[in-house]
């Protein structure tokens, strides 16, 4: 919690945090979004207190790890998973002998340590290929391994490090299935920080937006995409370019029984004129869009009545 971190440089300094606040609660996936130097890394690497920030406090599972120092620290460190970017395979060692190295380091012993990494494997649908090396395996399958590894001591939180970023779009979708199906089974919290909106859109629940070491917005995702002005869910669901003067985006956040634009030709005298529609997943919830132009006199009537449904109307023309 008001987390703070200044890189000082030989001629400058960088505030890579500057006074972040920022709550994952249980059992949910926290996504965090922003551009290149944004200081996603910093905060993530604040969490398990790779990076030590300056300023705040880091509490992880009820321990305050930054009252935390040396093999307490350490300790702490285990309990929170972290899957990276580029996998950070030990290229000699087999599939196995990366997700055993963690348990090696730990002093696990060898039958309890073979048995935690087949189960492992198994998990994360690599069973087939314990003695394969990691220049054997394609982008996602080395992900899995490095997913794996992270699981080896048993985390209750685990930190993804733009995991999807090296790999293609079915690779992706893959991972981010995985990732989720661990989160259902194990109750894992997972804090993840990526810069593709896709990401957020797929499987997070909650999410930020940082840009220059602040958050310009969090909350849970489908809030977000029923607050008015919301950058997150601007992102998330660009306005159509096709839209007129007399065009509105109308947007369900959850579905919703009755049919309101046959009622608000009725109850407004409006016409009303189909654009587009379509419904997306979003955070495992449908969220339907539809871009329609509405003409009529009473007009503004309409849209105040839709907004007091609790629809999100924006007008796509301006
Ligand atoms: N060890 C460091 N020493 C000095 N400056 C750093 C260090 N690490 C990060 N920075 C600076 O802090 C700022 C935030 O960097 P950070 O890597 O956290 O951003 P990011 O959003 O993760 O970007 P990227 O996706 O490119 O990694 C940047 O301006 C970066 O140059």
């Amino acid at each position: 919690m008001g987390l703070q971190k200044v890189y000082r440089l030989k001629k400058r300094q960088v505030t890579a945090l500057n006074g972040v606040d920022l709550h994952v609660r249980s059992g949910e996936i926290y996504g965090v979004v922003g551009q290149s130097g944004a200081g996603k890394s910093t905060l993530l690497r604040s969490v398990n207190l790779l990076e030590r920030p300056d300023h705040g406090t880091v509490e992880v599972d009820g321990e305050q790890l930054t009252s935390l120092h040396g093999s307490g620290l350490r300790a702490a460190r285990r309990r929170i998973g972290m899957v990276h970017q580029h996998f950070a395979l030990l290229s000699s060692r087999t599939v196995a002998g990366n997700v055993a190295f963690p348990l090696e380091v730990s002093g696990v012993g060898r039958a309890q340590r073979n048995a935690k990494v087949g189960e492992l494997l198994e998990l994360v649908g690599l069973g087939d290929k314990a003695k394969a090396y990691p220049s054997q395996l394609s982008g996602g399958q080395k992900q899995r391994v490095g997913i794996a590894r992270a699981l080896a001591s048993d985390p209750k939180v685990l930190l993804s490090d733009e995991a999807t970023s090296a790999l293609d779009p079915e690779t992706t979708e893959s991972i981010l299935s995985l990732l989720r199906r661990l989160r259902d089974e194990l109750g894992l919290t997972i804090l993840l920080i990526t810069h593709e909106m896709d990401v957020i859109k797929r499987i997070c629940d909650s999410a930020a937006i940082m840009a220059d070491g602040e958050f310009l917005e969090s909350g849970r995702v489908l809030d977000l995409i029923g607050t008015p002005g919301s950058l997150l869910a601007r992102s998330l669901f660009p306005l159509p370019d096709n839209g007129g003067p007399d065009t509105v985006v109308v947007t369900y956040p959850r579905s919703f029984d009755q049919p309101f634009m046959s009622e608000l030709t009725r109850r407004f005298d409006v016409d009303v004129n189909i654009l587009g529609g379509g419904v997306e997943e979003v955070a495992g919830h449908s969220v339907g869009r539809l871009s329609v132009d509405l003409l009529g006199s009473r007009r503004n009537e309409a849209i105040d009545y839709l907004t007091q449904q609790g629809l999100l109307v924006e007008e796509a023309g301006q």
